[in-house]
């Protein structure tokens, strides 16, 4: 008989139950487990999206439960906690929420769970390395959703400026989930040509500057939205579907995650966007780019802004 797979998915905000959501339309999970400090949220949610198991591709289970559910669970995905508010970065949120990550993170452990962690909760980088740490979990079963979404918009954005699919666009952004990322011009392709020789292909309709104002939309993207409906949740959903079915199908997908780096790019001990590919035991493998000598500057710069902004709340927790 096959084994039930579950998730347990804690926060059910704007992120947390459009991921339910998506999870179900895809029917990638057996079971799913709903945990918030807003109880009454996450019971009516439970509710609301049994209502339409009926028109899922699976029957599927999901309930509202607690963290003792979380002691059988394959995956935990964390979306709690506090968002931006316009104006503010991503890195502002880092002491408010490495305090709730720590008491989410500890009573996960409590139950018994001995799974993967998915972290997507902002400063998502930083918070994944203090899963990490308040788990005591080996590195490459705590994934964050790094760069996974950057990624996603960069790929939007050149299948409409260069008028292809974009599932036939290869591009990565590397580096911090937020301001100081960076696109990977270097390995960048259009359908098996290279950025910069599909461009040059077509120079009546297409320009080299024109990946600034590509790469600007990408980076800003987040607080565009944030400005027009208060939060970004739709994206990020489906991508943590998307590292949701790349781990329980056991796929090898080459997605871009923040992974522990040990030496990779020439960085070690911190958690940051880069592509690795992911199956059942989780990060099996970080891919290492050659970067050209502009990229490597910029994601040295990305790194020394995580470990930068990272020091306060390791402190404040190296002997919790
Ligand atoms: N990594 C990425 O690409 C993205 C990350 N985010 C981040 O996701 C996080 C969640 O955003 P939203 O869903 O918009 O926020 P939200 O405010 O809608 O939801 C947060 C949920 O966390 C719950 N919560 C707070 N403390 C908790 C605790 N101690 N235990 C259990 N539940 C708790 C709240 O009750 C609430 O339901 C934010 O940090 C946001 O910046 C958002 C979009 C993209
Ligand atoms: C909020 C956020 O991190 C994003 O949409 O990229």
């Amino acid at each position: 008989m096959e084994r039930v797979n579950r998730v347990a998915l804690i926060g059910t905000g704007a992120v947390g139950s459009s991921y339910a959501f998506a999870l179900l339309n895809q029917g990638v999970a057996d079971e799913l487990v709903l945990i918030d400090l807003n109880k009454e949220k996450s019971e009516g949610d439970a509710m609301d999206l049994n209502h339409g198991l009926a028109f899922a591709p699976s029957n599927k289970k999901i309930w509202f439960g607690n963290y003792e559910d979380c002691s059988s669970a394959d995956i935990v995905v964390i979306t709690a906690g506090a968002n931006q508010k316009p104006g503010e970065t991503r890195l502002d949120l880092v002491e408010k929420n490495t305090s709730i990550f720590k008491s989410i993170v500890e009573s996960v452990m409590t139950s018994g769970f001995d799974g993967i962690f998915l972290v997507a909760t902002n400063p998502v980088d930083i918070l994944t390395y203090m899963t990490w740490q308040f788990s005591g979990l080996p590195v490459h079963r705590v994934i964050g959703s790094g760069t996974i979404l950057d990624t996603a918009r960069l790929r939007f954005q050149l299948s409409e400026y260069f008028e292809v699919d974009s599932k036939n666009i290869h591009a990565y952004i590397m580096g911090e989930h937020g301001d100081s990322e960076l696109p990977v011009w270097s390995h960048a392709n259009v359908a098996g040509r290279s950025i910069f020789d599909r461009i040059h292909d077509h120079p009546e309709k297409y320009d080299v500057e024109d990946l600034d104002s590509i790469f600007a939309q990408v980076r800003d993207a987040a607080y565009h939205i944030i400005e027009r409906k208060g939060a970004t949740h739709y994206g990020i959903a489906m991508g943590l579907v998307r590292l949701t079915r790349a781990i329980l199908h056991n796929e090898n997908a080459v997605l871009t995650i923040s992974g522990y780096l040990q030496g990779e790019y020439g960085e070690e001990d911190l958690y940051i966007g880069v592509p690795a590919i992911i199956n059942r035991k989780g990060i099996k493998e970080i891919i290492q780019l050659n970067l050209d000598p502009e990229e490597k500057q910029k994601f040295s710069r990305s790194a020394s802004i995580l470990k930068e902004s990272m020091e306060p709340v390791l402190n404040k927790y190296k002997d919790a």
